[in-house]
């Protein structure tokens, strides 16, 4: 049964493959309401993977996916009903390039609401000015810089004021100003919204100052849950290979689970 006090996203004895393969397997997790949790890991660990259990793209072999004290649904039209509550910032912003960012921010409330035009176009400049993007409203994507790009994509992720956030990468691509915006503007919606998300990243020194959890992905399985700055001062040779990047140690970079990788 749901409780106001169940995660946001609950994982229990989760196996997920893909062709019968086994990408993830023995995964428990809880992601506290009004969280920001990091998901690290090296590539082609398997983090995106974790995310399309979440999003109810990918169905767990075994165990249980929980979204709100619900379990994630098989069923198309209840998938569409869960998430519509899940906000999904994706690697390539996957932003239309035909349509300004305005009409970009608008397409998840055009689908899902029937609202009056001055009330949707109210809610759009709302969104766009909680990422900073105000003034860019009649842009093109063409005519963003990378940074402005993501964050469009960000505002348009939460256009439905989702109460969970998924994002997969957000600083790929990103200079490092550019990013350390993006990972301030996710916390600050965290924060002021109470938006629980969830940070797919590889970026470690940008993603954890900024989360209340980290997750560390690898060799197949979580290898490590808990406080950010447990992570970075553990002396687990498996952890300090991941968070030093060094080519050597009990991370297997090139054949994570047994077969080459990204
Ligand atoms: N749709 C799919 N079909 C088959 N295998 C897949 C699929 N998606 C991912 N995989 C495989 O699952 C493994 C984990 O991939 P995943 O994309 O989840 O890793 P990741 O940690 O997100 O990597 P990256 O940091 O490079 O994005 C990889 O070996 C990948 O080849």
């Amino acid at each position: 049964m749901p409780t106001p006090t169940s995660p946001a996203v609950r994982l229990s004895d989760v196996r997920l493959e893909y062709s019968g393969r086994t990408i993830l397997r023995g995964l428990d997790l809880a992601v506290p309401r009004g969280s920001m949790t990091a998901v690290l890991g090296p590539s082609g660990s398997g983090k995106s993977t974790l995310l399309a259990a979440i999003t109810g793209e990918l169905v767990p072999a075994q165990g249980t996916v929980e979204v709100f004290g619900q379990p994630v649904p098989r069923g198309a039209r209840a998938l569409l009903e869960m998430r519509k509550r899940l906000g999904v910032l994706l690697q390539g912003n996957g932003l239309l390039t035909d349509l300004t960012v305005a009409e970009n921010v608008a397409l998840p409330l055009r689908a899902h609401l029937r609202l009056a035009e001055p009330e949707l176009r109210a809610r759009v400049a709302a969104k766009l000015d909680a990422v900073g993007l105000g003034a860019a409203a009649d842009l093109f994507p063409r005519e963003l810089s990378g940074g402005m790009a993501r964050r469009a994509a960000l505002a348009r992720a939460i256009a439905l004021d989702p109460p969970l956030l998924l994002c997969d990468e957000p600083l790929t691509g990103l200079d490092p100003i550019a990013s350390g915006v993006v990972m301030a503007l996710l916390r600050q919606l965290n924060q002021s919204l109470g938006l629980t998300c969830i940070v797919v990243s590889h970026h470690v020194r940008e993603t954890l100052p900024v989360c209340d959890q980290a997750v560390v992905v690898a060799n197949g399985t979580l290898v490590f849950e808990g406080a950010p700055d447990v992570l970075q001062a553990s002396q687990d040779p498996l952890l300090r290979q991941f968070l030093d990047g060094a080519a050597h140690g009990p991370i297997a970079f090139d054949d994570v689970t047994g077969q080459r990788a990204a």
